[in-house]
């Protein structure tokens, strides 16, 4: 089997939440200690990896990302190589994100770049955010460790493999996590009127919450409030004392977000005035949007349009959220999408992405990378 095809698969059984990558920590960190250690050196960071490749002759020093880590996700794709982690799997494609950038890195140890190239394996990508923390600490403690100019790619089921999508400025959104907790009074099925029900005061919430998109944004602008998950009561004839409500924000700026925010908070007060009930509201981890560098995005779609078996495609900004925006904040880069050809979206439990996208883009992005200059 081509190894490049085997590590996915290797990386694809071991599937870790964020902050939690251990296995797959020493997975890596046991494949780059087998490449050519001359040109490398190798720092840990938490569950994270930073892999330095001196380059020959380096006035930059250029920067590729991968995220590592997994999601709460039973897997369904009945694949021989699933998830043995029960309850996690690699649905966002991160086992694929990794196995391009241990590609690069065993590249670039073989043929030492011009550049200095560092590679980072950044955990907690789907939550709570490794990205933010992991830049903090750069700056802080290892600003030796910190690029000129930085990189990454996210899978994309919906395009071909050997697309590359991206645009100058926007492509992912700014992005907050809800999660909301509804406290009442349970009690006796039969007695309702004796009980202040969670159930009821939720489903009310959450339709609501649609109406922030539908009668509070303007229809010019563009905003997502999606509850994923819905959690109430105990057993058939109890009524509810609790609900919570798991979901997550989309905007296209950080005024919007503060926006969408305060309606969360009046419907909220709202649904404790008239379910006499006490809300608790968290908004967990918050990704700062990404935004390409004009110039960057225009290096990566030039090269995509002369390089053999790509189709570069200037792409829509994205709903999807991505921390990789907290290095685009201070660095010049730019994010792009892959074509991985296949039929279930991101997240989605029967995800399979097309693996013929691990060979086209390890020698993309070497081949990009060594280019830049
Ligand atoms: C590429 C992708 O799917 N990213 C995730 C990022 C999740 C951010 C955070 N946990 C949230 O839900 O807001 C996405 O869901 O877009």
């Amino acid at each position: 089997m081509d190894t490049l095809i085997q590590i996915r698969r290797e990386l694809h059984q071991i599937p870790e939440l964020g902050f939690k990558e251990f296995k797959t920590q020493k997975y890596l960190l046991d494949k780059i200690s087998q490449f050519p250690q001359e040109h490398l050196s190798v720092t840990t960071w938490k569950t994270g990896i930073v892999v330095k490749i001196e380059g020959s002759n380096p006035s930059k020093t250029i920067g590729w990302r991968s995220d590592i880590d997994g999601l709460p996700i039973v897997e369904e794709t009945g694949l021989p190589f699933s998830s043995t982690h029960e309850g996690n799997m690699h649905a966002c494609g991160h086992d694929c994100h990794m196995t391009i950038a241990l590609g690069l890195v065993e590249a670039l140890a073989n043929t030492q770049p011009i550049q200095n190239v560092i590679v980072y394996f950044q955990p907690a990508e789907e939550g709570p955010g490794g990205a933010e923390p992991m830049v903090n600490w750069l700056r802080a403690e290892r600003p030796d460790l910190l690029p000129t100019e930085m990189y990454a790619l996210h899978v994309a089921p919906e395009y071909p493999v050997g697309t590359v999508a991206t645009r100058a400025g926007l492509l992912f959104a700014n992005t907050s996590e809800l999660f909301i907790d509804l406290k009442g009074l349970g009690g006796h099925a039969a007695y309702p009127h004796k009980t202040r029900d969670m159930t009821v005061a939720a489903a009310n919430l959450i339709l609501q919450l649609q109406t922030i998109v539908s009668r509070n944004v303007n229809p010019m602008d563009s905003a997502v409030v999606t509850v994923g998950k819905l959690t109430s009561g105990t057993v058939q004839n109890i009524i509810a004392e609790n609900a919570r409500l798991e979901g997550t924000i989309r905007t296209l700026n950080a005024e919007a977000m503060a926006d969408v925010k305060k309606r969360i908070e009046a419907i909220c007060s709202g649904i404790e005035a008239s379910f006499e009930c006490e809300i608790h509201i968290d908004y967990g981890a918050m990704y700062y949007e990404v935004n390409n560098d004009a110039e960057a995005a225009k290096k990566l779609l030039d090269f995509a349009q002369e390089f053999e078996g790509a189709t570069a495609y200037e792409c829509p900004a994205a709903m999807t959220g991505e921390d990789f925006g907290y290095f685009l904040k201070g660095i010049p880069g730019a994010m792009f999408w892959t074509g991985a050809n296949c039929e279930y979206g991101l997240h989605h439990a029967k995800i399979n992405p097309d693996e013929e996208l691990l060979a086209f883009n390890t020698k993309f992005v070497e081949q990009f990378i060594r280019s830049v200059s």
